[in-house]
């Protein structure tokens, strides 16, 4: 969640991710302190994209896996048992086979009908941030919807932007290429609440 954070707030004002994402929000919850529905934020288009998009350049981890005895044949390349062989998420997940065009950028909108434009591609079973198979994440859905509903809680409630002293590039380069995420760096966000909102009854 942090990472979408900062792929939405770092990438430049043209775009306005932050003011699109409220823009949906608000339609979908006219009441931006009441409860969320988890049936009415699986179906925004927008907020979906975002969490996809962040997850695809925000999993550089790869997940090794362990030849068993009598060895695998993999992509016609025969593998000997013991061997350490491993799904590179990230390459997969930045390759410009899958995602096209700008595919080390953030643009959510590849994830919307008609993607970024004629030729344009989008490979969606190419996102391998949950792994795949019997090991897939067991909380895959769970974590959909947690990651659903605080970004949208916090897009909703409060306005946010990166302070003057951000460096964006350091911040990227400690997105590591790990066994999982690690991020090096803390990302600091000026928050402030939204004006105009009933703050007295949400707390109450
Ligand atoms: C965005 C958030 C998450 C991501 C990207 C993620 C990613 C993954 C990945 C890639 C694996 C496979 C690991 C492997 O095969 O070596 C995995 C497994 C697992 N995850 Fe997650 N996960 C997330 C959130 C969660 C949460 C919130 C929980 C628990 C509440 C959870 C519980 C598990 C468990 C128990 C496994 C092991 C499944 C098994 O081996 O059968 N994950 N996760």
């Amino acid at each position: 969640m942090a990472l979408a954070f900062y792929f939405i707030l770092s990438a430049p004002q043209k775009y306005g991710y932050y003011s699109r994402l409220r823009k949906e929000l608000d339609l979908a919850f006219p009441d931006a302190l009441g409860t969320l529905s988890l049936e009415k934020l699986n179906t925004l288009p927008f907020l979906n994209a975002v969490i996809n998009e962040g997850l695809r350049l925000g999993s550089p981890f790869y997940l090794p896996r362990v030849v068993p005895p009598g060895g695998v044949e993999i992509a016609g390349k025969f593998i000997p048992p013991d061997t350490q062989v491993a799904i590179a998420a990230y390459s997969q997940q930045t390759s410009p086979e899958n995602f096209w065009p700008e595919p080390l950028e953030f643009r959510p909108d590849r994830w919307l009908p008609g993607g970024l434009g004629p030729g344009s591609r989008t490979e969606r079973t190419a996102l391998f941030s949950f792994s795949s198979g019997p090991h897939v994440c067991i909380a895959k859905p769970f974590a959909y919807q947690e990651m659903r509903h605080v970004i949208a809680r916090l897009v909703l409630a409060y306005d946010m932007e990166l302070p003057g002293y951000f460096d964006a590039k350091r911040y990227r380069d400690g997105i590591l290429n790990m066994r999982t995420t690690i991020l090096q760096h803390r990302l600091p966000v000026v928050v402030r609440r939204r004006p105009g909102l009933s703050w007295e009854k949400a707390s109450g």
